[in-house]
């Protein structure tokens, strides 16, 4: 019996089948493939691509979307600091709960603050917290613009807009970092090609 947050007297009920049964079925080993960057450097792309190239390889992933998961589980939410940070906490036990069910999870969230992320990797086992980076110049990401909102920031129509006058904090020690070469934006195929690379050195894509 214990006390958890607003909640007295709740106790753990066990599973009859655990994480290695689940992962034995599908052939895997669930983790939380996690990217962060700004809006518009590629994070919805690159989880796209990569969830698409698992499913190629017989691999089961699934994908929290930011932008999509605040339609529904976070639609109470808005974008200032403690909000965000009450955003990334619920997706990041989501996101364990799915890596916990043998997923590979692909979070894709703009997760702007250090702390957050660092919690969500302090819910998962192991190294089982894959941060991925995307690494791209502002400039690229207000280029790119496609949903028009770097504009409004800029005359702006929208406050608190990350990388406008929102910080934007990148990770000091990621697992992943993805940048342009020469100026130019790798191919998402090759984007998600380096994920996938380090989800089979790391073991991740066998039980
Ligand atoms: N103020 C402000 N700052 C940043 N982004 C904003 C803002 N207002 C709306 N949007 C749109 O919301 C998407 C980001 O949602 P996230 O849940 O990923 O944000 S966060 O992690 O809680 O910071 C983000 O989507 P992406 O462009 O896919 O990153 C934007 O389309
Ligand atoms: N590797 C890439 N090469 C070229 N264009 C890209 C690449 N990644 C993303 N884009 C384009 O950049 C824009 C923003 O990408 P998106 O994945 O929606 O970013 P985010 O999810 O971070 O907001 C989209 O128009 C997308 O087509």
């Amino acid at each position: 019996m214990s006390t958890v947050g607003n909640s007295t007297n709740i106790f753990w009920q066990e599973s009859p089948i655990g994480k290695l049964e689940r992962q034995k079925l599908l052939n895997q080993k669930g983790c939380v493939v996690w990217i962060t960057g700004l809006s518009g450097s590629g994070k919805s792309t690159l989880a796209c691509s990569l969830s698409r190239e698992l499913c190629t390889r017989g691999k089961l992933s699934y994908i929290l979307d930011g932008d999509n998961l605040r339609h529904g589980l976070n639609k109470d939410l808005g974008f200032k600091a403690e909000d965000r940070t009450e955003n990334i906490r619920r997706v990041g036990e989501v996101a364990h709960l799915f890596a916990d069910a043998g997923l590979i999870c692909i979070a894709s969230l703009i997760s702007p603050y250090r702390k957050d992320r660092d919690a969500c990797r302090a819910m998962l086992p192991d190294s089982s917290f894959i941060e991925v980076y995307m690494n791209m110049p502002l400039a690229l990401c207000e280029e790119r613009d496609p949903k028009g909102l770097y504009k409004l920031a800029r005359a702006g129509k929208i406050k608190g807009f990350t990388g406008i006058d929102d910080p934007y904090e990148p990770p000091l020690n990621c697992e992943i970092e993805i940048n342009q070469k020469d100026g130019v934006c790798p191919m998402p195929s090759a984007m998600a090609g380096e994920v996938v690379t380090y989800l089979e050195d790391k073991g991740y894509l066998h039980e």
